[in-house]
Parts: structure tokens; sequence; C-alpha cells
């Protein structure tokens, strides 16, 4: 099968995506193994397959009807794949580099006020994912904004209030430390760690183990908190610095979710006085993250488009 694709990566989260607007592609996990590999492939994170939500509603996946139910203007979807194949419900970077991949096809414009595309008529660009409707606003900057829709923690009030709900163990740790589950449409645990020094040397070459261990997997961030500032719009503002171990993929530079899930752990865990706004550093650049009013969260960053190709896999 010869694939046509582009390269992209938001925070240096990268992506290998393909345009299969009439849904004629079988991308299985084999294809997307070999596309992700570093040395025989391409080499990615994931990849970002856009295709009709239509399509996915007609392959008989609920998700896809249930979309359109939620927003007939979302016609787009991305089907998203780990790296070692296998599906994920959402991917935060994935969703800004899928917006700037549409921008490019010429499937949206983001008018003078960012805002308005020609599928969208109530703020943004509206995209079909397994984790529901998510609609993208671009910001003056270049960056792209993400309503990321409603996040909760799985361990409800009790995590809550205790600050967590789960014993994380890393590699090279001799006891397990304690973690926040967090749900963006995939699941995060969230671990804070004392300094930076301890972030910078932590040994993520394996998998950390969680207990109890989550359904179906887990990314884990681990994080420290770096203290209270303004944001360039006078409000206050928190900052974090976060390394991520993603299921399906291993180490990465960034994660667009666990960015949400860290900021949102660490604003948990600091209370009622907490910022709504935080920016988190990551490995591969940094990204902000809102608590809106309504439950939801947004994610903004950067989405870079760095080349394209074709190839048989
Ligand atoms: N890097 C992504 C998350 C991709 C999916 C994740 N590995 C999972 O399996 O849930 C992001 O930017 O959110």
């Amino acid at each position: 099968m010869r694939i046509e694709f582009t390269k992209g990566h938001g925070t240096h989260n990268d992506f290998v995506l393909v345009a299969d607007p009439k849904d004629e592609l079988d991308l299985d996990g084999d294809a997307v193994r070999r596309l992700t590999d570093r040395r025989g492939g391409i080499g990615a994170d994931g990849v970002i397959r856009l295709t009709s939500t239509a399509s996915i509603a007609g392959a008989g996946e609920a998700i896809g009807d249930e979309i359109l139910a939620e927003d007939p203007s979302a016609i787009w979807f991305m089907d998203y794949r780990n790296a070692d194949g296998s599906v994920a419900e959402m991917c935060g970077n994935g969703v800004r580099v899928f917006a700037a991949f549409a921008e490019r096809l010429g499937y949206v414009s983001f008018g003078p006020d960012g805002g308005r595309g020609p599928h969208a008529s109530d703020g943004g660009f509206a995209l079909g994912t397994r984790a529901g409707v998510k609609r993208v606003r671009k910001e003056p900057n270049g960056w792209y904004a993400v309503d990321m829709g409603p996040w909760f923690l799985p361990g409800g009030d009790d995590a809550r209030d205790a600050g967590y709900d789960a014993g994380v163990l890393v590699r090279g740790w001799t006891t397990p430390r304690p973690g926040l589950s967090v749900d963006l449409g995939n699941p995060h645990t969230v671990v804070a760690l004392p300094s930076l020094d301890e972030l910078e040397h932590l040994d993520l070459t394996a998998a950390p183990e969680v207990a109890p261990a989550p359904p179906h997997g887990t990314n884990v961030e681990l994080v420290v908190p770096l203290g209270d500032e303004r944001a360039p719009s006078g409000e206050p503002a928190g900052r974090v610095r976060m390394r991520v171990h993603e299921r399906g993929v291993g180490e990465t530079q960034s994660c667009g979710t666990g960015a949400c899930a860290a900021a949102l752990a660490v604003r948990t865990w600091q209370g009622t006085s907490a910022p709504d706004t935080w920016f988190v550093e990551i490995p591969g650049g940094e990204v902000r993250v809102r608590a809106l009013r309504d439950g939801h969260v947004e994610l903004a960053g950067p989405a870079e488009l760095v080349f394209t190709g074709a190839l048989d896999v």
C-alpha cells in the first residue's frame, strides 16, 4: 500500500499524518508500527489519519454517530493510533497538529478572528475524536487553542480530598509514591516530585507500575510545581515542569492531554486558591493549560508541519 504522508509535531510530540478523506486506507496496527519505526520507517510517537466522521459511523463505530449528533459540522475525524499500533481515545498535541494539517489541505480556514472555519458556527473548527467533539481556534501568535472538553477525577471526591488514588513505582524507586488519576478522555496518573534534579534523573525507560492497575492502562506524568506568576494577560498563573511516559509509546518529548492532567492535578492539590491558567514545561517546549468555568479544559500550543513524502507499507 502506497501512503502519502506529512510529518508534523506539537512541542516535539511527533506524528505521521495521513489524509484519507474517503476512508480508503487500511492503516492497521502493523502498518502503524512500520510507519512509526524510527529506523525502518518515518519515525513518530503516533499516526493520525484524517478521515470523514460519516465513514467512522458507516464502519459501525458508535462514536461516529455520537459526534454527528453532537455537532453535524464535525465532518472530519482524527483517527489516532500510538506508535505500538494501539488505538487511543484522544491526543491533545495531535488535535492541534490535525488542525494545522486540515488547514494546509484547505479543509478549514481560520479567519482573521482565528475562530471560525467553514465547518463551525459556534467557536472554532469542530473535529471528531474517540473522546468526542473538540473545537480549535487559532491565536494571533499562530498557536492553536483546543477546547478539550470535560475532565474528571475517576477517584471522585475521595481522591480529590486525599490528593491521590494510586501508587506509582518508577524504575529505580524502592517504594511506590502517591499518584492522582485524571481523565481527559484518555487515562492519566500524575505524581508530584520534590525537585527538578529528581525529575531530570528519572529513569523512564520502562513503563511505571501503577496500582491498582487502571483497566485500560495509563499515561504517567511526573511533575514539579514551580510556583506562581502572571500570564501576559495579567491573570494569575501557575507553572509546572513535567516528564511523561505515554501508554503505547514510552517516554515522549510532550503530551498535550498529559500537560492538562499535570496542571489539573497540581491545581487540585493546591485547593481553591489555585489559578486557572498554567504553563507546562515539557522537554519539547511549553504549552498553556486553562481550566474553563464550564468544567472543560483548554490546551494551547504550537503545531508544526515539517515535511511530506510517500512510502510503501
Ligand atoms: N501524546 C498525546 C496522547 C496520545 C495517546 C496516549 N499515548 C494514550 O494512549 O492515551 C497527547 O498529546 O495528548
